[in-house]
């Protein structure tokens, strides 16, 4: 295990850097969403007439993208390879449809993005979620106008944990790596922060493919996003 910073870590505590922006994570980091991806997920598999799966199973493999889900999802009930497109067009349907219904938007988030805009850092919220659902979860839980950008899963040609979407996602903000604050919950988030150059710090109570966030190599976990002003 890497040393940690100490914690809760405070924005001045991480190396007195100054940062002219931080890229913020949606799920797991802002909004508990396991209750829609639950319910959209579930809805297929019914659809799709096959075994339902728990929300440990799902808690476990969020993080990686809709894509991953859904094949991981196929190969944890047993269904055909072959389903995948019948899945993917069923899931997006639901999602689409349910999308911020079963979800909560996490203590301190509101405070912790309020801060980060009144230092001076533009924000940019870059997940691995499609971009349509994200766009509508965030505007359906009043947290779209922190955002001067938001990324999608399919914004890029790769996802987390490859650093390409971080460093894209720098380039539109029109800030360093360096001076850039990677806010997450897994390790996607923070593999890719570390090869893009980009500080990170992971919320403790997100999905972490069930290890837990200080596990990660990372320069520090934070209990609430508002812990870091
Ligand atoms: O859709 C997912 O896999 C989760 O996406 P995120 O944690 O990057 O927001
Ligand atoms: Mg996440």
């Amino acid at each position: 295990m890497s040393p940690h910073l100490p914690r809760p870590i405070t924005l001045a505590k991480l190396g007195e850097r100054r940062f002219t922006a931080a890229i913020v994570d949606l799920d797991g980091t802002m909004v508990d969403t396991l209750g829609d991806f639950d319910v959209a997920l579930n809805l297929t598999l019914t659809e799709l007439g096959l075994p339902g799966v728990d929300r440990a199973f799902i808690e476990r493999t969020v993080g990686k993208g809709s894509e991953h889900l859904i094949r991981s999802t196929l190969a944890q009930v047993g269904g055909d390879a072959a389903l995948y497109d019948a899945a993917w067009a069923a899931y997006q349907r639901h999602y689409l449809r349910i999308n911020g219904q079963f979800s909560a938007v996490y203590p301190g988030v509101v405070e912790g993005l309020g801060a980060l805009k009144d230092a001076g850092l533009r924000l940019a919220c870059l997940t691995n979620k499609p971009g349509a659902f994200a766009t509508a979860l965030l505007a359906a839980k009043g947290l779209d106008a922190y955002f001067d950008v938001v990324f999608g899963g399919d914004a890029f040609e790769r996802k987390k944990p490859d650093p390409l979407p971080l460093l894209r996602t720098c380039e539109a903000l029109g800030s360093q790596p360096a001076h850039t604050l990677m806010l997450g919950d897994s390790s996607n988030d923070a593999q890719a922060a570390r090869a893009a150059g980009c500080p990170v710090v992971l919320v403790s109570y997100g999905y972490n493919h069930g290890q837990p966030a200080s596990e990660v190599d990372c320069d520090g976990v934070v209990d609430r996003l508002d812990q870091l002003i």
